[in-house]
């Protein structure tokens, strides 16, 4: 900003954000656009670009929440022949019930708008909305019209995703200079709707980022792959210690995850019953049945370890659990795992790689599971400080921590996943990667990002499989770089099993594979 005349990095933006809006539009000329513009430079961006479609023929009101509004931005407004409502700090939004107490005027404007510009807090806001802005919002959310973010949905917390309080909900979101972290981490980012990221020109002035997400290539690139001289040992073979006489499935589910994961050689380890189901399903995984009592000093040579998907939680579970994590191998501590590590702190090794999802961690952190919802990132990075290893937080939006290192935000996850046996799966699949030779910081970043393109796969079936997975590996990550827009694929999907997810992990890594060629 001490380089450019003043003003300059505004209009960029205010031009991005008409241009997107006009596109939206269709037709600009006689379209309605109402205006929310709070007292900050957000409010200015917003301004601006509907005063460029003022210019245009469009009908646009502003309504202003602050009296205290940008003034260029409102001048350029006025002079285009936008109309304007001034709310007064008496004006609320009725409480939760909707926009009783909103000017009558500044509700028809809204109601009315074929697109309506959320320019009412951008980075400057903090904690929960207040009146009128979160009546405003919860009136742009109940309206019939487009609802274009600027730079962030106001009432989401661009550092962090937290929606502390009332948040529109955009259909669009036009983000200046680079992908704000709230952007992509929800609950934040399910206010976001399509986004683009548009550069103003500050790419090179921003700090490094505290968080980020591996692109197609960069997973290609991770991946352990056969060479010419390789042997199933050398490829990695994973111990999976999971499933019990009553969860049997956890122990074929993790198993799968390990066998598509790339593993050289998968050894299970567990009751007779699993065992049987193992063997009946993945034939290629070499078992050993445990008896009560047992430890894993008769099960061969592994390189890294899953353990926990469905083993219970008693004391012979526990016992198990500690051979296990005696070894000092790299592993994978997942589900009941947790439970006795919450438990047991003593267990805590270094080469770990935590599973958990929030009721998990919850558990570990003795904090309720809705805090973590809600605070998912300040979880995940406290989990990683506190325990010292690495944690990757299951559920909406998967995110990995590690000490001194940046959170890693999983781009590719889809609400498919939200069914039970999942989790073991991709316990699996972090195990194989692991197995492989990854870190634990890059096994868990590699393992979601494939579980979720799986499942895309699945859930889009063999005719959408190819369009879904483009949509996640260019469309997303093209958004957050800055190059394009990002939107869901227009396929069709239907409900995923977790046993799907295996069978969709090799086609899932075909289709990895070509964005990546193209890259290059
Ligand atoms: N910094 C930059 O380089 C650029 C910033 N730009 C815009 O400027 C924005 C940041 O502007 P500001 O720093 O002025 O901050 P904002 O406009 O984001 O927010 C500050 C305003 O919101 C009010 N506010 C904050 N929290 C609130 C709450 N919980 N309830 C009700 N009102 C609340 C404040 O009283 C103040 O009026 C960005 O988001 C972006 O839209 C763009 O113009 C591009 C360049
Ligand atoms: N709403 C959601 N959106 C995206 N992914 C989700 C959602 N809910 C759950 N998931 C994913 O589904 C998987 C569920 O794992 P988990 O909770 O361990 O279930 P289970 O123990 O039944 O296998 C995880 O990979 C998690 O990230
Ligand atoms: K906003």
């Amino acid at each position: 900003m001490a380089r450019l005349p003043e003003g300059t990095l505004m209009q960029r933006a205010a031009a991005a954000l008409a241009a997107v809006c006009a596109r939206t539009l269709g037709r600009v000329y006689g379209s309605r656009v109402a205006v929310l513009a709070g007292g900050g430079d957000n409010g200015g961006d917003a301004l601006f670009a509907g005063a460029r479609l003022a210019r245009r023929g469009a009908r646009v009101t502003a309504i202003l929440a602050s009296f205290r509004t940008h003034r260029a931005g409102l001048a350029a407004l006025r002079a285009a022949g936008g109309r304007v409502v001034a709310l007064t700090p008496a004006d609320s939004g009725g409480g939760s019930g909707g926009a009783a107490a909103l000017p009558e005027e500044a509700v028809r404007a809204v109601a009315s708008a074929d697109l309506i510009v959320d320019g009412l807090v951008g980075i400057g806001g903090s904690g929960a909305l207040r009146e009128p802005y979160a009546g405003l919002a919860r009136l742009a959310n109940d309206a019939p019209g487009i609802v274009v973010a600027v730079d962030v949905p106001s009432g989401v917390d661009a550092s962090t995703g937290c929606v502390p309080g009332a948040a529109v909900r955009a259909d669009r979101t036009v983000t200046f200079g680079a992908c704000k972290i709230g952007l992509l981490v929800d609950p934040g980012a399910s206010h976001v709707g399509a986004l683009h990221v548009i550069d103003i020109g500050i790419g090179p002035y921003l700090p490094e980022p505290g968080v980020t997400a591996l692109t197609a290539a960069d997973v290609a690139d991770r991946l352990p792959r056969p060479a010419a001289e390789s042997d199933k040992y050398r490829r990695g073979v994973v111990g999976v210690v999971a499933g019990s006489d009553r969860f049997t499935g956890a122990a074929v589910l993790a198993v799968g995850g390990a066998v598509r994961g790339g593993a050289g050689m998968v050894r299970y380890a567990g009751p007779a019953e699993p065992v049987r189901l193992v063997r009946a399903r993945w034939p290629e995984a070499v078992t050993t049945i445990l008896e009560p009592g047992d430890d894993v000093s008769g099960v061969g040579r592994v390189q890294a370890w899953v353990l926990g998907p469905g083993m219970g939680t008693d004391d012979r579970a526990h016992a198990l659990a500690r051979s296990v994590l005696d070894t000092g191998l790299p592993t994978v501590l997942d589900a009941d795992g947790l439970t006795l590590l919450a438990r047991d702190r003593s267990l805590l090794r270094p080469n770990l790689l935590l599973t958990p999802h929030a009721g998990e961690l919850s558990r570990l952190l003795g904090v309720p599971a809705a805090d973590i919802e809600a605070r998912r990132l300040e979880h995940v990075r406290r989990a990683a400080a506190e325990l010292g290893v690495t944690v990757l937080l299951k559920g909406s939006t998967t995110l990995v921590a590690e000490p001194g290192r940046p959170v890693r935000v999983n781009p590719t996850g889809t609400p498919w996943l939200a069914t039970a046996g999942t989790g073991d799966v991709l316990a699996g699949l972090a195990g194989a990667l692991l197995a492989g030779g990854l870190d634990t910081y890059d096994a868990g970043c590699c393992a979601a990002f494939l579980h979720g393109l799986a499942a895309h796969v699945a859930a889009a079936g063999p005719g959408g499989a190819t369009e879904a997975a483009e949509a996640v590996l260019t469309t997303m990550l093209d958004a957050v770089a800055g190059a394009g827009t990002a939107g869901r694929a227009d396929v069709p999907t239907a409900p995923i099993s977790a046993q799907d997810l295996p069978d969709a992990l090799p086609e899932a890594l075909r289709l990895l594979e070509s964005p990546a060629k193209m890259e290059e």
